[in-house]
């Protein structure tokens, strides 16, 4: 059959949890449609030794962003996986979740029931725990069972190879003794502090846990009612004809196949986008769903008006620091200290807390302008979103992690990779052609603001006092990166070299959202508190793509957690008969 009732695009982190939950009732039937093929076998995504193996792999899209008119014009690759299991199969399986304030500032962006109370039992729901064993409880693995679910798809435990060497304590130690506390589960939405992370992998199996392995593979083959098309590229949605109330229905959408000929698949019920942050705007986009000024720069006719489609763009900026050491550190780390404004900015804090506040028409007018087309977004829109992430992040009582400092010991150096976490910068990703096949035009803006320098400054500026606090002190030698020639020993967060560091070297921290935010219309969101697309009656958005606001967590927990909430959401809407 070429008839859905569910047809999914993108078979990746979210797409897959919908895949399983909808066809779970064998009533229902379900098209999945992957660009990228089964990555079962392939040992650069099942070994969980080192991240970064398919990194610039086939089954990494591998997308260059535009040049980054604040730092040189350079620019950046973004990673995103091309395969059954999507990003989950690429990434570095770090298992952190969010703040709860940061969920809940979902709800005031006008989604109801999106709140961190709301949001937890999905995030219990849809994980299998495994308990670290001795060795690992040794090595520094800590976290406290409420916070946990058991049985779940996603197996999330510790790595077989987690770093020993005492290097969790002298982390937790020196973190401490800067007043960083020991936290002992930073899933439980707290996130602050010094801790020890679990991973996405299978701890028995010793293998990678991908949304394939969890969400597909275990019921492949037993649902005849589940239909997956793989190595097959969905180009654009098909519209019905015409519509009595103004809103849009998809009949189906459009596909390219493994052999190269374009068919498309048809819908009796629902179309859902979970091509993640970069690609389900695009696809919005080339089916005639967005900015007119956007989709008239490429002829194609406007379906839907929807200035938010692909506007909202955030990402964070990650840059290493490295410190030579006397010791082969072996192992896979998993250590983290999250640093708060008060933790950053110490004795500058109120000052920096005041200069945000007070400069957020400012920064909203930057970000307008930068948006480039006048009815992306209004100023005023953009002042109440920027001013609800400061309040979030400088309020005088705030527990938000503002920046990560990322742990990486290894042979003979001690390095930590670190960003700031919730830049105020804006960008966009929209279609670079009316081509389907070609890849889009992303533009994180990064550090369109100066607080956002500061902010990564502020983490770099921590870090070298860490270095030089012991007990870490006494396992460094000397500065490798960015050294005491290129950063004066002792320079502040406002001193200019670090920017100039910062600039020339940071990448993506690879963590894109809200490209299709979940929020209000008026503020310049693409879906409903249903993830449902503004003017449409059948299509749905579900993945990155709708976090409305960055989160201080890594991002997959939050995407599987998002998309069992959706998947309940969509049956039940289909269980009343709502189209
Ligand atoms: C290098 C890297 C490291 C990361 N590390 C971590 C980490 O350690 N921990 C963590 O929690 N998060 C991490 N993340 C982020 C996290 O993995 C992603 O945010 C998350 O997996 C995204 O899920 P998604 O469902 O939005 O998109 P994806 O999982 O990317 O799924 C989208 C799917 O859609 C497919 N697709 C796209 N366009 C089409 C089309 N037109 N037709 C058909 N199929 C299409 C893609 O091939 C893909 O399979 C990392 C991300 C990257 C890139």
């Amino acid at each position: 059959s070429t008839s859905f009732d569910y047809i999914i695009i993108g078979g990746g982190t979210a797409g897959l949890v919908l895949a399983n939950r909808l066809s779970s009732d064998s009533n229902i039937s379900v098209a999945v449609i992957e660009a990228g093929d089964s990555v079962f076998n392939n040992p650069n995504v099942t070994s969980v030794t080192v991240f970064g193996l398919s990194l610039g792999s086939s089954i990494d899209w591998s997308y260059i962003s535009r040049p980054q008119k604040y730092t040189g014009n350079r620019t950046l690759t973004y990673n995103a996986g091309k395969a059954l299991g999507g990003t989950s199969t690429i990434n570095g399986m770090t298992y952190l979740r969010a703040e709860k304030v940061q969920i809940d500032a979902w709800e005031k962006l006008g989604n109801e029931g999106w709140n961190w109370e709301g949001l937890w039992p999905y995030y219990l729901k849809k994980e299998a725990f495994q308990h670290p064993t001795e060795v690992q409880t040794e090595n520094g693995a800590t976290f406290e069972s409420e916070a946990h679910g058991f049985n779940g798809a996603v197996a999330v435990g510790w790595s077989k190879y987690l770093m020993g060497q005492n290097m969790s304590d002298i982390l937790r130690q020196t973190s401490e003794a800067l007043g960083y506390h020991a936290n002992s589960d930073a899933n439980d939405g707290s996130m602050s502090g010094f801790t020890t992370w679990p991973l996405t992998l299978n701890a028995t199996t010793n293998i990678r846990e991908d949304a394939a392995r969890a969400y597909y593979y275990p019921i492949s083959g037993s649902r005849p009612n589940l239909c997956l098309f793989l190595n097959t590229t969905a180009t654009r949605i098909v519209w019905e004809d015409s519509s009595k109330d103004s809103i849009m229905h998809a009949r189906g959408v459009e596909v390219i196949t493994p052999t190269n000929s374009t068919e498309t698949l048809y819908t009796t019920g629902e179309v859902i986008i979970s091509a993640g942050s970069i690609r389900s705007p695009a696809l919005l986009e080339t089916s005639g769903v967005g900015n007119p000024a956007v989709l008239e720069k490429f002829g194609i006719d406007p379906v839907i008006p929807l200035l938010g489609v692909g506007a909202n763009l955030q990402d964070q900026p990650n840059i290493v620091i490295s410190y030579s050491s006397p010791v082969n550190w072996t192992g896979y780390p998993s250590f983290v200290t999250y640093l708060t404004a008060k933790d950053l900015f110490g004795a500058d804090f109120d000052s920096i807390s005041r200069s945000v506040h007070s400069n957020i028409s400012r920064y909203a007018a930057t970000v307008t302008a930068d948006l480039g087309s006048a009815n992306e977004t209004t100023i005023s829109n953009q002042e109440r979103l920027l001013k609800l992430q400061a309040d979030l992040i400088f309020n005088s009582n705030s527990t938000v992690p503002l920046a990560e400092l990322l742990w990486a010991p290894g042979p003979f150096s001690i390095s930590s990779a670190f960003w700031n976490l919730l830049p105020f910068s804006r960008g966009s990703v929209h279609i670079g052609a009316s081509d389907p096949m070609v890849e889009p035009s992303i533009d994180a803006n990064f550090f369109q603001l100066p607080i956002d320098e500061y902010v990564q400054a502020a983490a770099a500026h921590r870090l070298r006092q860490l270095f030089k606090t012991p007990p870490l002190s006494t396992y460094v030698t000397s500065e490798l990166a960015p050294s005491f020639t290129i950063v004066p020993e002792g320079a502040d967060y406002g001193d200019g070299s670090w920017e100039q560091w910062i600039k020339a070297g940071y990448s993506t921290n690879q963590h894109p959202v809200s490209t299709c935010a979940m929020m209000g219309k008026e503020l310049g969101g693409v879906v409903d508190s249903e993830g449902r697309v503004y003017g449409s009656g059948n299509v749905r958005v579900v993945d990155a793509s709708v976090i409305p606001m960055q989160v201080s967590g890594h991002l997959s927990a939050t995407v599987y957690a998002l998309a069992e909430k959706m998947a309940e959401r969509i049956l039940s809407d289909r269980g009343r008969g709502v189209r």
